[in-house]
C-alpha cells in the first residue's frame, strides 16, 4: 500500500501545533488497542485521541512503546472524566492517566465534558493550567464546551483553551460555536467526524465520492480538512484506517462544499447534549 501524503499541522494558541488528522480510539477494547495503535502509526497517523473514560489508555501506552516510531513524533491526547472534576481531583486523575499511559507527559489534556450542574469546570481548568505550567501537559484544552463556558474560562483565568473538541460532521456543522472559536483563537476539533458512519450513505456524499473515485469517508474527511478542523476518525479496520488518512491528494469543489453545507440539520446531534450530560 502506498504511503499517504503527510498530515499538515494546525497551529495552537500556545505556540505549539497538532496534526490535523489523528486516530480516535473510543470503543477500542483494551486488548486490541496496542496492535491497532501500531497499525495506525504504520499507516502514517501521528496523533492518538484517548480518554480516561475509554478504558484503553494502558493499551495506547503499550502500542506506543511497541512501535519503532519515537514518542517525540506522536501527539498524544487524553481527557479527564466527569467524576474527576475539581482542582485536587483533576490533578489526581491526570497522574492516574499518565501512569496508565506509561508516559511522563501528554501533548494535550482536555476536560472531557463541562458538566455545568457540577459547577466545577472552572476549578478543573485552573488545575489544567497548573499542569501546563509544570510541563506535564504540554497543551491544555476542553471538549464539549459551549460559547458561554469558553467565555467564562477566558474571563476568569485569562487562559483560552488551545482547542475545543466537539461533535461535528456534515449533519451537525456547529456554525455558531465555530464562530466563537474563531473569535477566541480556539481550534475546532471534530469528534465523530464521520457521524459514526451514519452520514456515509447520504446521496449527496456518495455522488461526490463516485465522481472523485474516492470513498464516502474520504469525502467527509476531506470536507473537515478543507474547513480547517482537526479531525480524529476512529476505525478498528486496518484498510479503513489507511483509507481515512489518505485524504490529502484530492480536493472538493465549491459545488461539493455547497452540497455538504446543505446537509446540516438542527436535530443532527448524535451524541449527548453538553448542557445536560453528566
Ligand atoms: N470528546 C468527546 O466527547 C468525544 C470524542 N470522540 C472521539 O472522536 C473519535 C471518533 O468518533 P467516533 O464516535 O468513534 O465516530 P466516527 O465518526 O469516527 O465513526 C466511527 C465509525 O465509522 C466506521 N468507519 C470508520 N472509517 C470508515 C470508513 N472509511 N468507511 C466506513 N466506515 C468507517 C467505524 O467502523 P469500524 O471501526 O468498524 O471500521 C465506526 O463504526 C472517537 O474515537 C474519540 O476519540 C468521540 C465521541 C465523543
Ligand atoms: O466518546 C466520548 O468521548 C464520549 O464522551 C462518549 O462516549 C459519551 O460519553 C457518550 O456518547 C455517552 O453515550
Amino acid at each position: 500500500m502506498a504511503a499517504p501524503d503527510p498530515v499538515p499541522q494546525i497551529a495552537l494558541n500556545d505556540g505549539r501545533s497538532i496534526p490535523q488528522l489523528g486516530f480516535g480510539v473510543w470503543r477500542l477494547q483494551e486488548a486490541e488497542t496496542p496492535s491497532l495503535v501500531g497499525t495506525a502509526l504504520g499507516s502514517g497517523y501521528r496523533s492518538i485521541d484517548t480518554a480516561a473514560a475509554y478504558g484503553n489508555e494502558a493499551g495506547v501506552g503499550r502500542g506506543l512503546r511497541e512501535t519503532v516510531v519515537s514518542r517525540a513524533e506522536v501527539f498524544v491526547t487524553t481527557k479527564l472524566w466527569n467524576d474527576s472534576q475539581g482542582y485536587d481531583a483533576a490533578l489526581r486523575a491526570f497522574d492516574e492517566s499518565l501512569a496508565r499511559l506509561g508516559l511522563e507527559q501528554v501533548d494535550l489534556y482536555l476536560i472531557h465534558w463541562p458538566c455545568p450542574d457540577r459547577g466545577l469546570y472552572l476549578d478543573t481548568w485552573r488545575a489544567l493550567i497548573r499542569l501546563r505550567e509544570e510541563g506535564r501537559a504540554a497543551s491544555i484544552g476542553v471538549s464539549n464546551f459551549t460559547e458561554g463556558q469558553l467565555d467564562r474560562l477566558v474571563s476568569e483565568t485569562g487562559v483560552a483553551p488551545t482547542l475545543n473538541q466537539i461533535e461535528l460532521h456534515p449533519r451537525f456543522q456547529q456554525h455558531a460555536l465555530r464562530a466563537a472559536h474563531a473569535r477566541l483563537g480556539i481550534v475546532t476539533e471534530a469528534w465523530s467526524p464521520l457521524g459514526q458512519a451514519q452520514v456515509l450513505d447520504d446521496p449527496a456524499i456518495t455522488r461526490i465520492a463516485d465522481r472523485l473515485g474516492r470513498s464516502p469517508a474520504q469525502v467527509v474527511l476531506r470536507w473537515h480538512i478543507e474547513n480547517g478542523f482537526v479531525t480524529i476518525p476512529k476505525s478498528a479496520t486496518p484498510a479503513r484506517m489507511h483509507e481515512n488518512i489518505d485524504v490529502f491528494g484530492f480536493a472538493l469543489t465549491q459545488e461539493d462544499h455547497a452540497a455538504i453545507a446543505a446537509l446540516d440539520r438542527a436535530d443532527g446531534r448524535i451524541g449527548p447534549d453538553p448542557m445536560t450530560f453528566q
